[in-house]
């Protein structure tokens, strides 16, 4: 199988971000993007104004408003905001060309994970996830950057891996689909926490206790799942988590500390145009933690805080005065 032409839908950051990857050596590779003003700017300036300004864009990329010019890439890196991301793969064209996720979350309606969304709604075509530690302003900018590439065929990973890998951007390749698209899901709910801790002037010492806390949480959930630890360990989980959690680059952990900092979760969601997808994924991780009987409390005061049901303090407090308990269980 040959893989030459790329498409990619989504023309937000990280869509942005990896048409610049796929587009590395001149290789001409196809955005779509929902905005027309998007299109505009890119295909006429080389530059996302809108999501991504500071990045002059290759001129290998080329934007289009048609999902259906899509239809003869070989290979389509679809870069939608999780809540929205069965639709736009239900109005694709009629191709069974790959399908590559690349973006971080859990459906909210039915509790299911991309790619079982991605099965559900394109039957034929096979589907792979891309996860990691990867702010899209640094790897349109060539920064060197390193991802999980999980897919079921290894002949496939393979091939996608030498179509899209380039020395800046290295792909690290494995089979475990679910467990790659646990961490990166998990770790956006947990960035908002370790915001909150900065926001409320909770110190450091707090913040790698969440970090920490925040991955036995992670593990749990993924094992229940049928995640491998190894992955939950790697670039995807660990790798994801301890890069958001310490940085207000991320939209997750921003969106944090403005809660820490006692504001309403309602103020600082509206008018937002970038998506913070740890605020979509907390209540539906909630509800399958506890369908599975898994103890979550960090994930779960999160939830309380956007719902607005609980106060910084309170959930603080609920925390830490939870029993004692051995770190392992
Ligand atoms: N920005 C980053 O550094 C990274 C983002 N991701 C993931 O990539 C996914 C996309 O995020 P970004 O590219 O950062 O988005 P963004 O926050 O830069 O832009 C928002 C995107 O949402 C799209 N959108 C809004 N309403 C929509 C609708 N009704 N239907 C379809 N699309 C709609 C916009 O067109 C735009 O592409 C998310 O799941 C995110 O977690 C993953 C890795 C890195
Ligand atoms: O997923 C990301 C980095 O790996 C981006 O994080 P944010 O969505 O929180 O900005």
């Amino acid at each position: 199988m040959s893989i030459e032409r790329i498409g990619v839908v989504g023309g937000g950051a990280w869509g942005t971000a990896l048409a610049q990857v796929a587009a590395a050596g001149g290789r001409e590779t196809l955005l779509w993007a929902r905005e027309p003003a998007v299109v505009e700017s890119i295909n006429a300036e080389r530059l996302n104004r809108l999501f991504l300004p500071a990045v002059p864009l290759s001129s290998a990329v080329r934007a289009t408003g048609e999902l259906a010019a899509l239809a003869d890439c070989d290979a389509v890196l679809v870069v939608t905001p999780a809540q929205h991301m069965r639709a736009v793969l239900a109005a694709l064209p009629d191709t069974t060309a790959p399908l590559i996720l690349c973006s971080k979350g859990i459906e909210e309606a039915s509790g299911r994970l991309l790619h079982d969304v991605a099965h559900e709604v394109r039957p034929q075509a096979p589907v792979a996830v891309l996860s990691g530690p990867t702010f899209a302003h640094e790897v349109a900018a060539g920064l060197p950057t390193a991802v999980t590439l999980a897919v079921a065929d290894p002949a496939l990973g393979a091939t996608l891996r030498d179509r899209l890998a380039v020395p800046a951007f290295r792909i690290y390749l494995s089979d475990d689909v679910a467990g790659a698209e646990i961490g990166g899901a998990v770790k956006n709910v947990l960035a908002i926490a370790c915001g909150v801790v900065e926001g409320r002037g909770l110190g450091q010492n707090a913040r790698a206790a969440l970090i920490g806390r925040g991955f036995a949480e992670m593990t749990r959930f993924g094992l229940a799942l049928g995640a491998r630890p190894e992955t939950l360990t790697g670039l995807s989980g660990l790798g994801d988590l301890v890069l958001t959690c310490s940085s207000t680059s991320s939209r997750n952990y921003s969106l944090g500390v403005g809660l820490g900092q006692g504001r309403p979760a309602a103020e600082l969601m509206a008018d937002r145009r970038t998506v913070a997808e740890g605020a979509f994924t907390a209540p539906v991780l909630k509800r399958l933690a506890e369908a599975h009987g898994i103890d979550m409390p960090i994930v779960a005061a999160v939830e309380a805080l956007l719902a607005g049901s609980a106060s910084v303090d309170q959930v603080l407090e609920a925390l830490l005065s939870r029993p004692p308990r051995s770190e392992h269980a």
